[in-house]
């Protein structure tokens, strides 16, 4: 099986197709990896061979396989340049993710994903806010992405909504825009002590509701700017809050959201930009990516005594979504 894997690896290096084909029709692995760690599919992205690559995805390859530097065949592609490469294996992750999103949700209808982060203590530092694991919640080096955020969802004035307080960071910067009310969502116990402690409470234009969005969503009403930023909660709790935006958000009102999905590996991050897409553009929203810098924001120090590094790539993709319907 080793010397089946090893001449599969080296097949697609080379580019050679019929050899390729033969070794899969007399059994080789195709998600072996070799020796540096490496599978075919990551040979042949990296040297650009795009009907190989097509070849090992329809004989099953692992297009999310990851080498021991953490790439997948993706990153291979896109740092190599290999667009058509990238391209074939973007839509390969993107229906992958499509089909077992969709397996995922009909066994998990009534599961609650943040229950646990809820009840578990956190605690509030210089510059961050941890869970009892010391992982990050949030943290200080997001205040120009928040301050962004914020500027985008405010552009238009009026009610804003904002789903998951934190840090206050995004809040601070929504009220330098003084909108005509500002509504914050949070659900954590600590959190929301500290919201009052520190005057939210009573600041003219605020109101505070305390829980979980999915349990307060008859409060809500509709408004003109929308970000949402959890924790604790996965992609499909995101997916299933836009099932929700329509209602929320006013014609022509602009929505956003913390665009950490998959912040440690940048291709599955471009997979998962593309989903949300997708997934926005069908409810009837137009959706902008803006890039934003943020290598220099982001020395090691920064993660010091924080047990997962949850964004590890230079760019940061800002969100911009408009409701394009017209209220009738
Ligand atoms: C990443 S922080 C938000 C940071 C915030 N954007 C800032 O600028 O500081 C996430 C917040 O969402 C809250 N949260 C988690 N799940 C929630 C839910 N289901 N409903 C409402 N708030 C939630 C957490 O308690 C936490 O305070």
């Amino acid at each position: 099986m080793e010397k089946e894997g090893e001449q599969l690896c080296e097949a697609a290096r080379n580019g050679d197709i019929d050899k390729v084909k033969a070794l899969i029709g007399s059994g080789a692995d195709v998600s072996y990896f070799d020796s540096d760690g490496l599978t075919p599919l990551m040979h042949a992205a990296k040297l650009g061979h795009a009907n190989l690559v097509k070849t090992l995805l329809e004989a099953g390859a692992p297009w999310n396989a990851l080498s021991s530097s953490n790439l997948s065949a993706g990153d291979f592609a896109m740092d190599s340049g290999h667009q058509e490469v990238f391209e074939v294996l973007l839509n390969a992750g993107i229906q992958a993710e499509l089909i077992l999103g969709t397996i995922a949700r009909a066994g998990n209808k009534n599961s609650n994903s943040n229950g646990d982060y809820l009840e578990d203590r956190v605690s509030f530092s210089e510059g961050k806010l941890v869970d009892s694991d010391s992982k990050a919640i949030m943290m200080a080096w997001e205040k120009p992405l928040m301050e962004a955020h914020a500027k985008a969802i405010c552009s238009g004035g009026g009610h804003i909504l904002n789903i998951g307080f934190g840090m206050g960071l995004v809040d601070t910067a929504i009220q330098q825009y003084s909108p005509v009310t500002h509504t914050i969502l949070e659900a954590h116990p600590e959190v929301y002590e500290r919201m009052l402690r520190t005057g939210w409470g009573e600041k003219n234009n605020v109101k505070i509701i305390f829980g979980r969005w999915q349990d307060n969503l008859s409060q809500l009403e509709s408004y003109d700017g929308i970000f949402f930023d959890t924790y604790g909660e996965y992609y499909e709790d995101l997916r299933e809050f836009h099932q929700h935006l329509p209602k929320l958000l006013k014609p022509g009102g602009i929505y956003s959201y913390f665009n950490g999905l998959c912040g440690g590996n940048a291709f599955f991050h471009v997979v998962y930009c593309h989903l949300v897409s997708l997934e926005l553009e069908n409810l009837g929203f137009s959706m902008q990516l803006i890039p934003l810098p943020v290598k220099n924001c982001l020395g090691e120090e920064v993660w010091e005594g924080v047990k997962h590094k949850y964004w590890q790539l230079d760019t940061y993709y800002l969100p911009v979504c408009q409701f394009l319907q017209d209220s009738e």
